[in-house]
């Protein structure tokens, strides 16, 4: 395969590596993803994450493996075991449903290679054209609020709620971005207030619990998150705290706008109660840990409950940005996900 190289992903000597997002930003670490093993393991530490990347990923992966002769039994098989990598994000089943699809095919090693990087180039595209169309809705002088990590790093191109910042900062209407540290693994902390210093955007880094007095005080004027899967319905399953955040914004009447491309629809799930929820160990609601080590400060018997997702209800988003365009509310009652 061709060498190709995204912020958090690269094909190097047709094997894959992968940027580490645990060890981001103290340390930039190219890891081998050469295996199922490997990528399946990087996929639950949360080494790459990030809807669209986990999907990019996986099906880099299966490429590489088609051309290095893996048998197509032995690539059906590692297909299973990817898509069963994490549950939420629906862009992993989705683009494995289109790989399933090439590896039928009767030259099926070109037709993996070909969809794999059909895949990546089409995500680039979908964010930028995600940025555009979103951009168009952000007020000149506003004060965002970003959850969790949506940029460079969790895609191929630039991004999705973070791509429409950027976006909307290069023609000069960001003043400046408020950045949820998104506990407990600090997507935000880590990955979003990292990008956005790269990017040169203005930012302050709040803890989650901060949003709803910064609210309070009227300096948000729109958030902008991503998503892990939506519904038929317009429920959208997000990081952990997004519906804190929106109905935060509902009580305060501020814009809520979820970003997304149409890899991330599931047109066949009825709505939020249908999308699966990841639930995580105790050890990340227990304590950190990162490329400075670990610390705990609950007790060793702590019980714990740790769900990486919420649903946020349809009734509470202003517009799903959409690759397509900007989906209004209305058009989601009136059944425009629907199959
Ligand atoms: C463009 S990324 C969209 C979502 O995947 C993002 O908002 C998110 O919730 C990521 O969760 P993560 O657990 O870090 O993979």
């Amino acid at each position: 395969m061709q060498t190709l190289r995204t912020t958090s992903l690269e094909v190097r000597d047709n094997q894959l590596w992968i940027l580490d997002q645990q060890a981001l930003p103290q340390q930039q670490n190219w890891l081998p993803a050469h295996t199922v093993t490997q990528l399946v393991d990087h996929i639950h530490a949360l080494r790459v994450r990030g809807a669209p990347l986990i999907g990019l990923s996986a099906s880099l992966l299966l490429a590489l493996l088609g051309e290095q002769g893996v048998t197509r039994a032995a690539l059906a098989e590692a297909l299973e075991v990817l898509r069963a990598s994490r549950p939420t994000a629906v862009n992993l089943m989705n683009n494995l449903d289109r790989m399933k699809i090439a590896l039928a095919e009767s030259d099926h090693v070109n037709a993996l290679s070909a969809e794999a990087l059909r895949l990546v180039a089409e995500d680039k595209q979908l964010c930028d054209n995600i940025a555009r169309a979103g951009s168009a809705l952000v007020k000149p002088g506003s004060q965002l609020l970003t959850h969790c990590n949506t940029g460079g790093l969790a895609t191929a191109g630039v991004g999705t709620a973070l791509g429409v910042i950027a976006h909307a900062h290069q023609q000069g209407l960001v003043k400046s971005v408020w950045v949820d540290e998104t506990r407990p693994l600090l997507q935000g902390g880590r990955l979003t207030a990292w990008e956005l210093g790269e990017l040169h955007i203005p930012y302050q880094l709040i803890t989650d619990s901060m949003a709803a007095s910064l609210m309070a005080r009227g300096v948000v004027d729109a958030i902008w998150v991503g998503a892990d899967r939506i519904a038929a319905n317009g429920d959208v399953a997000n990081k952990i705290g997004t519906y804190s955040l929106a109905v935060l914004a509902h009580y305060h009447g501020i814009p809520f706008y979820v970003a997304a491309p149409h890899t991330t629809l599931d047109r066949q799930c009825p709505n939020g109660d249908a999308i699966p929820i990841e639930q995580r160990a105790a050890s990340e609601v227990t304590g950190v840990s990162g490329s400075f080590g670990s610390v705990q400060w609950a007790p060793d018997n702590a019980v714990v409950f740790n769900p990486a997702f919420d649903v946020t209800p349809a009734a509470l988003i202003s517009g799903w940005v959409l690759d397509t365009g900007v989906v209004t509310p209305e058009q989601v009652q009136e059944g425009i996900f629907q199959p």
